[in-house]
């Protein structure tokens, strides 16, 4: 569980604004909140945040509050942050510990340090690398591998730790689409084990899939959160700089010409706006010099 209490947050150089004002949100365990918004908008300090970097690392004022797990983020040592919050983090390369030779190494690494029994390690390292498509390539050095593959390789040395949270800030960013999708099909996962899902997304079509929440910031504030549904439907987002969804812009319009069922919500997903636009058009009647 991730709590956001009126929480705002100052870094302590650059701009004197606060990177995020006034922060209220929850993400309950076993759920997926994507979170989007403009370049700057806050989001990838609201993942610095919920991991204990900001302020812990970078320093920084604060009012308000975050608990993860029940516990005060800004009062936890890192250490003890660590065992319950994991952080992937938007360059897969900065993470990439440069104390291990291999991928197999790479991923037990963080388990070394929590002294892990060997036989749980090498079988929780063997289960992480298929589960993020990694077996294969096991052996090979993490910094002979592809931008993609490094992406997926912070996400298997997060997921190693099984924390009860996970935040990932733009975990797709280096990804094509199957790997994109591979990256959700494995936060689905996570979700069903009951883990608590933070992600910053650009892609709403992923988010619109797998996303249970969806939170906008603009200008480090929360523009909107609610079920996914509603807030990637709605009419604002582009006023948020984010989006919309095509599927969305082409019911609207449709709706505009009577060809969208208005007690119908605006569709997110390829499915439901092929169903609506289905339920429409087959009740036009074809004029009968078109009949086959
Ligand atoms: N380490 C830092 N020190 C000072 N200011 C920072 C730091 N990191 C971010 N900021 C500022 O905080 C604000 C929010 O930035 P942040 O990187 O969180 O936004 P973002 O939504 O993740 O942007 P992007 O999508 O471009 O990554 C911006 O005004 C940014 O300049």
């Amino acid at each position: 569980m991730i709590e956001f209490k009126d929480f705002t947050f100052t870094y302590p150089t650059g701009r004197p604004a606060p990177a995020l004002r006034s922060i209220t949100m929850t993400v309950r365990p076993g759920t997926i909140c994507g979170v989007v918004g403009a370049d700057g908008s806050g989001k990838t300090t609201l993942a610095a945040v919920v991991s204990g970097v900001s302020p812990h690392l970078t320093g920084g004022e604060f009012s308000g509050s975050v608990e993860v797990c029940g516990r005060p983020v800004a009062g936890t040592p890192m250490a003890e942050l660590a065992t319950s919050v994991g952080l992937v983090r938007q360059d897969p390369f900065s993470q990439i510990s440069g104390a291990r030779f291999t991928v197999r190494e790479e991923l037990a690494f963080g388990l070394e340090n929590l002294a892990v029994e060997r036989d749980v390690m090498r079988h929780r390292v063997e289960h992480v690398m298929a589960d993020v498509g990694l077996s294969e390539l096991a052996d090979r050095s993490p910094y002979e591998l592809s931008g993609g593959q490094q992406q997926r390789l912070a996400i298997g040395s997060v997921l190693a730790m099984r924390p009860a949270v996970i935040v990932l800030d733009e975990p797709t960013s280096q990804l094509d689409a199957e790997g994109s999708r591979r990256v959700f099909g494995i936060l689905d996962a996570l979700k069903e084990r009951g883990v608590a899902v933070l992600v910053m997304e650009h892609r709403l079509e992923l988010l619109a899939r797998s996303a249970d929440q969806v939170v906008v910031l603009e200008d480090g504030a929360v523009a909107a959160d609610g079920p996914t549904r509603e807030v990637l439907g709605d009419p604002r987002l582009p006023e948020w700089g984010v989006g919309p969804l095509q599927y969305t812009t082409a019911a609207r319009r449709a709706a505009e010409h009577g060809l969208w069922d208005e007690s119908r919500p605006l569709p997110v997903t390829l499915e439901t706006a092929a169903d609506g636009f289905h339920q429409v058009t087959h009740r036009i009647p074809i004029p009968a010099g078109d009949q086959p």
